[in-house]
């Protein structure tokens, strides 16, 4: 596989992609049609807030299986157009929160004691002492806007120093605040309380622009202090409030356009202090987020849950080899019962029944939806599966019952149209062995994968040698069958697990003998997920 990484990342995420046997391609300074070139053929593609991953970008690159992002933020990704795409999102949501979380730290100090302009003065030859007096964050406010993992790291690190905390997050609890001390308020009470405000967010359509002239004049006083993203803050506005004297100063790590232009007015504000995006760029850090998205890069390839995908069923590693085989099996039961369905596809349901009912099943559902789709050739995986069954009105239920009558463990899919309903299930035998167990009513006992043949016939005697003999005819190996039928005489089926492709002459041939009502040939290519 080819794995393309358009940001710098540690040696350590390189190393262990190569070790795998992996080719890995870097190129940091990859731009416009040569960047869409280099991501035509990548199987994963590795980047930090340096690259734009468009929806453009993704429609470039068909092989595409995973977007790795060797950090947190994941502004810079289309996640819909991934989805649309069957392309995982992944990101590495706690390798640099530490790192993050002592640079706001630094800042907020840089910022109360003019260290990096005291620090250029000296370097020109000036002892400016009489020029600075700080301000101590002892017995002060701290304003926190985002009480996620940063924003609580950066929390306890300032209350530990003596600041009192008040944050706003509509979507963290009231217990958790409390177990750090914070108050939780309204955005206007935190501004109007904070000597330091410090913003933690994600960049996202609700945040952008989240504080602007109103919000800074609130603030009246105080220090900004932004290690989350630009665009959040206004930037020309909070230009404009530190040199107004509005606010003491502001320490900024991110921009709304990175690199920072030349011509940025942040730059022209001596109370502003600005680093280039550093906030994650520590050897820990880097080496942390490099290894976990190398290691998720490997999981999509294997197929594997990819731990911290952000648009597509995760699931914890230790309950993965549990749900596993009823991934294979949800996909043929989803695969044979849509072939078998005379009618348009409206609804699909999974059944969990036994102890599968007790576990995290988004995967096996989306397993199903994927073998639903197969047959129609479309692009479908577990990444996309929920979205391409709404996008074209399916409706997708799933159902638990923790008893099951007969197996340990059984998963039914169903899907239905108006006029027609087709059921197939799927089990494991002695915990180990998948079989689907009943087809459209039939009771059988059919091996999942390979090459099936499922023909339904009249039952009288004859049928299952005609079938027999033009297979033979054709040099097609029955490796196995499973024959079932409703009542003597009526109706039929046989699951022939085959060694070989039925030619269209054979089915044919078959389906111009009266007793022969349909011919199924199905090709499973057994449990791949994530493709
Ligand atoms: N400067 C740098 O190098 C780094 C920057 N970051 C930035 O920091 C951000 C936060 O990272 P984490 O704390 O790990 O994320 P997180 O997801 O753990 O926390 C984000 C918090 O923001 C809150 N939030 C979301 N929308 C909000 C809104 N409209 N108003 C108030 N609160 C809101 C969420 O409820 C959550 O508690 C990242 O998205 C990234 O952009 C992260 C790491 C390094
Ligand atoms: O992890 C994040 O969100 C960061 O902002 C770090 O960005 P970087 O990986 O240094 O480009």
């Amino acid at each position: 596989m080819k794995v393309l990484v358009t940001d710098p990342i540690a040696d350590a995420g390189l190393d262990r992609l190569r070790e795998a046997g992996h080719e890995v391609e870097t190129g940091y300074e990859l731009e416009g049609d040569a960047l869409h070139e280099a991501v035509a053929d990548a199987h994963a593609l590795v980047v930090r807030s340096g690259t734009e991953v468009t929806r453009e970008l993704l429609e470039s690159a068909p092989d595409l299986r995973i977007v790795g992002r060797a950090g947190i933020g994941v502004d810079n990704i289309d996640i819909d157009a991934a989805t649309d795409h069957g392309v995982i999102v992944a990101n590495a949501p706690e390798g640099n929160v530490r790192a993050a979380a002592e640079h706001t730290v630094a800042m907020a100090f840089a910022s109360a004691r003019s260290i990096p302009q005291a620090h250029s003065r000296l370097n020109n030859g000036e002892w400016a002492k009489s020029e600075y007096l700080g301000t101590e964050v002892n017995a002060k406010t701290l304003g926190v806007v985002g009480l996620g993992r940063v924003g609580q790291e950066v929390a306890k690190r300032l209350a530990a120093l003596g600041m009192d905390l008040v944050a706003y997050d509509p979507y963290i609890s009231e217990e958790r605040a409390d177990q750090l001390g914070a108050e939780l308020a309204e955005l206007d009470s935190v501004l109007d309380r904070a000597d330091f405000l410090t913003i933690h967010t994600p960049l996202t359509p609700e945040t952008e622009n989240l504080i602007g002239e109103e919000e800074l004049a609130k603030l009246e006083g105080g220090y900004v202090v932004n290690c989350a993203r630009g665009g959040i803050i206004d930037e020309p506005a909070l230009a404009a409030a530190v040199e107004d004297g509005t606010l003491a100063g502001a320490a900024l790590d991110v921009f709304g356009e990175e690199p920072l232009p030349d011509d940025s007015p942040l730059l022209d504000v001596d109370d502003i202090i600005v680093t280039p995006h550093l906030g994650a760029s520590t050897s820990a850090a880097q080496e942390h987020v490099a290894t976990s998205i190398a290691d998720q890069v490997l999981a999509a390839f294997a197929d594997e849950p990819v731990v911290n995908a952000l648009n597509a069923p995760s699931m914890d590693a230790a309950a993965f080899p549990r749900v596993e085989p009823y991934i294979g099996i949800a996909e043929t039961a989803g695969e044979i019962a849509v072939q078998l369905l005379d009618d348009r596809i409206e609804r699909v349901e999974i059944a969990y029944e036994g102890d599968i009912a007790d576990e995290e099943i988004d995967l096996v559902t989306a397993s199903a939806l994927k073998g639903v789709f197969k047959p129609s050739q479309m692009h479908v995986n577990s990444v996309n599966a929920q979205g391409v069954a709404e996008e074209r009105g399916i409706e997708v239920t799933e159902s638990k019952r923790r008893q099951s009558d007969d197996f340990q463990s059984l998963v039914t899919v169903t899907v239905e149209g108006e006029t027609d309903s087709v059921a197939v299930e799927g089990t494991l035998f002695n915990g180990e062995d998948p079989r689907i167990v009943r087809v459209d009513g039939y009771r059988v006992d059919a091996i999942p994968g390979g090459q099936m043949v499922i023909a339904r016939n009249t039952d009288e005697p004859g049928v299952i040698g005609l079938i027999g003999s033009v297979m033979g005819e054709y040099d097609i190996n029955i490796a196995g069958m499973y024959n079932a039928r409703e009542t003597i005489g009526g109706e039929a089926l046989t699951v022939y697990n085959v060694d070989h492709e039925i030619p269209e002459g054979a089915r044919e041939k078959l389906l111009d003998d009266d007793r022969i009502i349909d011919i199924t040939y199905i090709a499973l290519d057994g449990v791949e997920i994530g493709r």
